[in-house]
């Protein structure tokens, strides 16, 4: 680890100008979203606020003689006046910070969400360290906290400090001499120094724990998530869970307390001694200044006053330092995520709009791997001709998910090439040509929305189009529930909102296939079924065939699936096994042929058999 290590000083300084300058840049960029207006504004109360204690100290130590000997002269009402105008000030300043930090945080969300769901590839977002800037992001902002806008609001409150700063020394400069005004300058600098460096490096340090935050932010939500709950009861894994939460926070905690003594401690000792030899240096100069007399006393008492304003220097600003610190790493987080987001859009810039395919998709050599050296994909050749349908089958973990990937453009392959009608799909724009597809994931969504919502998804602009929603519900088998629900299509499917309903596994699946239909039904002309029936009964997977599949007759369709009664109607199987295709033919050609889907096709087959379960279904005729 090297927070905080320590450097030739040359090094230091150019390192901690660099980052000033870092600092100033990003703070200029987010000037614009809160509006130069309001900035300019919130600047100026800033600087009547940091005068204002100023003028009140001039005013009270002019006053003192005058008060002494029972008069009010007017500079008690100009340290008045001061006062209170501090105390107006402090909301105001507050309300503009705010308002500040609100514009900002606004623009910030917007852009991170428009990298999260438009810009970011799904590949990109896999990468860890992708993830862990998107968690700390998404932490700041969940939070709210230590934002973005909050670094800016936090900024430019220093200025009120630094003015404050500048007027005390102004004013010992007057008092007691320059030497005096110079030692409480450089008191005031170097205590603030070693305030921030020290700040700095504890942000360095929070943020290198980030993956172990993140391991112990999940396990905490599977404590608390409902999602999660059945299962860690039942399974009796409460106490495990504690340990681990236990273990994980430990294992960042504890190093970050040592380091917390380094970076605090040393340094902050030296800093400090720095600051108090630089203070006593000027009260020594105050105490041995010239004249006597009621000029005397108030020389005295402003540079008293004005050295106290210098040492405060070394303590933290609570308006400024922590939402500097955090607040700017989040928006380093965001800038980081935004330039990995940049570097893949550079290559995908003049792609074109992509056609729906005419003739056929075809693989032809390609490979993908997730690590380096380790493919999935190792080789694959396969062509989908326009209007039929395939079947892909393969072990767990042979890569027939990852196919579909590579297929629909989330992934692109690392060798050989897809093409449509033989031109490469690395030519297309990736959304375009997605929008050709119509795909239920074996992991799909389960939205906690109405139930027109869960199956409109498919095809979003034609959200209104009722009765497409309904056609594709009774054609999944849907068509008695929608009856049931009160609010018919209205009906929330979550148990979370009031009135709402939950639904089975299987209904579940069914909704995603509606959705997949509806999809269809405006104009998709890829179909791309990962796992369709794994929660459907024996009748509803006969159905399936049934009508289901009738449906979507001419439209190109790829189908994974471990059930044999699923696949065996396609007009084409093939296998996927070691990375790439090494069977394909109708159901009964591979049976014939005896391969790897001939011993998989008779395992099942025994397997339903002895178990006095009904044989799979002959579904001649039907088409995947
Ligand atoms: N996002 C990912 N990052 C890294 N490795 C992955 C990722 N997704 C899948 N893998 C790995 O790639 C391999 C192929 O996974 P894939 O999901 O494509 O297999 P599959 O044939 O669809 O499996 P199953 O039949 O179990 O659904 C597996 O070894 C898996 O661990």
């Amino acid at each position: 680890m090297t927070h905080g290590g320590a450097g030739r000083l040359p090094d230091l300084v150019r390192e901690r100008v660099h980052r000033r300058r870092a600092a100033a840049r990003q703070m200029l960029e987010l000037v614009p979203y809160a509006g130069a207006g309001l900035v300019a504004g919130t600047l100026a109360v800033h600087v009547v606020a940091g005068v204002a204690p100023v003028v009140f100290l001039v005013g009270t130590a002019l006053a003192l003689p005058q008060v002494v000997s029972g008069a009010l002269p007017p500079a008690l009402w100009v340290a008045i006046a001061a006062f209170l105008l501090q105390q107006v000030l402090a909301p105001l300043q507050l309300v503009l910070s705010r308002e500040i930090a609100r514009r900002v945080d606004a623009a910030c969300i917007e852009r991170l969400t428009r990298f999260t769901l438009d810009e970011a590839t799904l590949a990109g977002l896999e990468r860890p360290d992708v993830a862990d800037r998107l968690t700390q992001v998404d932490e700041a902002f969940e939070q709210w906290t230590w934002t973005p806008g909050t670094a800016l609001e936090g900024g430019l409150a220093l200025t009120a400090r630094y003015v404050q700063l500048g007027g005390a020394v102004v004013l010992l400069g007057w008092a007691a001499g320059p030497w005096a005004a110079l030692a409480g300058a450089v008191a005031a600098l170097v205590a603030r120094q070693g305030q921030a460096e020290a700040f700095h490096r504890w942000g360095a340090l929070w943020e290198s724990f980030q993956p172990a935050r993140r391991r112990v932010a999940y396990v905490r939500e599977l404590a608390t998530s409902t999602r999660a709950a059945k299962e860690i009861r039942t399974l009796g894994l409460v106490g495990w869970l504690q340990d681990r939460f236990a273990t994980e926070t430990r294992s960042w905690l504890e190093p970050l307390w040592t380091w917390r003594r380094r970076v605090y401690g040393a340094p902050f000792v030296g800093h400090a001694i720095a600051a108090l030899l630089g203070s006593a240096v000027a009260l020594l100069l105050v105490v041995d200044g010239g004249t006597d007399g009621a000029s005397r006393l108030v020389a005295v008492s402003v540079a008293v006053q004005a050295v106290v304003l210098c040492a405060r220097f070394g303590v933290m600003f609570p308006e400024s330092d922590i939402k500097l610190v955090y607040g700017r790493a989040a928006y380093t987080a965001l800038q980081e995520l935004e330039a990995t987001i940049r570097e893949q859009a550079g290559a995908t810039a003049d792609r074109v709009e992509a056609p729906a395919p005419a003739r056929d998709v075809t693989f032809s050599g390609v490979t993908f791997s997730y690590r380096p050296g380790r493919p999935v994909l190792d080789g694959v050749d396969l062509t989908l001709p326009v209007g039929t349908s395939t079947a892909l089958i393969g072990v767990n973990g042979a890569g027939k998910s990852t196919l579909v990937k590579v297929l629909a453009g989330i992934y692109a392959p690392d060798g050989g090439s897809v093409t449509v009608d033989g031109v490469d799909l690395a030519t297309f724009e990736p959304r375009s040509w997605q929008r050709h597809f119509a795909v239920t994931f074996q992991d799909f969504l389960r939205y906690e929305l109405d139930l027109r919502d869960n199956v409109a998804m498919g095809a979003i602009s034609h959200r209104d189009d009722d009765e497409g929603v309904v056609a594709a519900l009774a054609q999944v088998g849907l068509g008695g529930l929608l009856d049931e629900l009160p609010l018919g299509l209205d009906s929330p499917l979550t148990r979370a909102v009031e009135g709402g309903r939950e639904l089975s596994g299987g209904q579940w699946q069914r909704i995603a296939l509606a959705r997949a239909l509806f999809a269809v039904r405006h104009g998709a002309s890829v179909l791309v079924l990962d796992e369709p029936t794994s929660q459907l009964d024996a009748r509803g997977e006969a159905e399936f065939y049934d009508t289901f599949l009738e449906l979507t007759r001419g439209v190109t369709s790829l189908v994974i699936s471990h059930r044999f009664s699923t696949v065996r109607n396609a007009d084409r199987i093939v296998v996927l096994d070691g990375g790439g295709i090494t069977e394909a033919g109708t159901h009964d050609e591979l049976v014939a042929a005896g391969g790897v889907y001939a011993q998989m096709f008779d395992v099942q087959a025994r397997r339903f058999a002895d178990d006095g379960a009904p044989h799979v279904p002959d579904l001649k005729g039907a088409t995947l």
